[in-house]
């Protein structure tokens, strides 16, 4: 029978103690991504449910893992990627914005100007956990002009509220929950 997306996540994400501080469980999603059949799968899994309806015409990559599964999923929709990087990797003018994290403080840029204002953006990365990742690009993407139409991630974490704190913006899908 034809694995779905969903168990492949569940199969071959590895959960790595006490990374990158101890205390936390990291779920390391990328043996997902080396795998061609299950990259593939994910890909149309969390781009599906925005797909319908009014859809998208960019995908926003949260750095670093949510370039690949942008970068997938565009192309497999024919329509561009947008980078959203850490601090000060982006050269000219950018917009930024801090946010906290499951384990410190952080920073996010986008360019703007790269795609016409009103610009349907779905959003992607590879775990969900207290939504300031996705809250903080959800805000860049508007301060930019574009509309943020949906996030889709691979895993949400339970407990940490992220699904919570973006839901109120925007239609939020992801294809597990597991513990944080
Ligand atoms: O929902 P949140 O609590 O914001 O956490 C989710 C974010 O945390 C991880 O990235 P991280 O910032 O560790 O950076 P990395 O991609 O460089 O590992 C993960 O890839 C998400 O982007
Ligand atoms: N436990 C975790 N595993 C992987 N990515 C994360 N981002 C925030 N918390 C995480």
């Amino acid at each position: 029978m034809t694995e779905t997306a969903a168990a492949l996540v569940e199969r071959l994400t590895a959960v790595v103690p006490d990374f990158p501080k101890p205390g936390v469980l990291f779920r390391d999603v990328t043996p997902v991504f080396s795998d061609a059949v299950a990259f593939g799968r994910v890909c149309e899994a969390l781009a599906a449910p925005f797909a319908v309806g009014a859809g998208f015409d960019a995908v926003a990559g949260i750095e670093a893992r949510g370039f690949a599964l942008a970068g997938g999923i565009a192309a497999q929709h024919q329509v561009g990627v947008l980078t959203v990087r850490k601090a000060g990797k982006l050269p000219g003018e950018v917009l930024s914005e801090q946010y906290a994290l499951e384990y410190g403080e952080a920073e996010l840029e986008l360019r703007p100007g790269q795609l016409p204002a009103g610009t349907r953006v779905l959003v992607v990365d590879d775990v969900l956990a207290t939504g300031g990742t996705g809250a903080a690009t959800i805000t860049l993407l508007e301060r930019a002009g574009y509309q943020a139409v949906g996030f889709a991630a691979l895993l949400e974490l339970d407990g940490l509220n992220g699904r919570e704190r973006l839901e109120p913006r925007l239609p939020v899908t992801t294809l597990g929950a597991v513990p944080a």
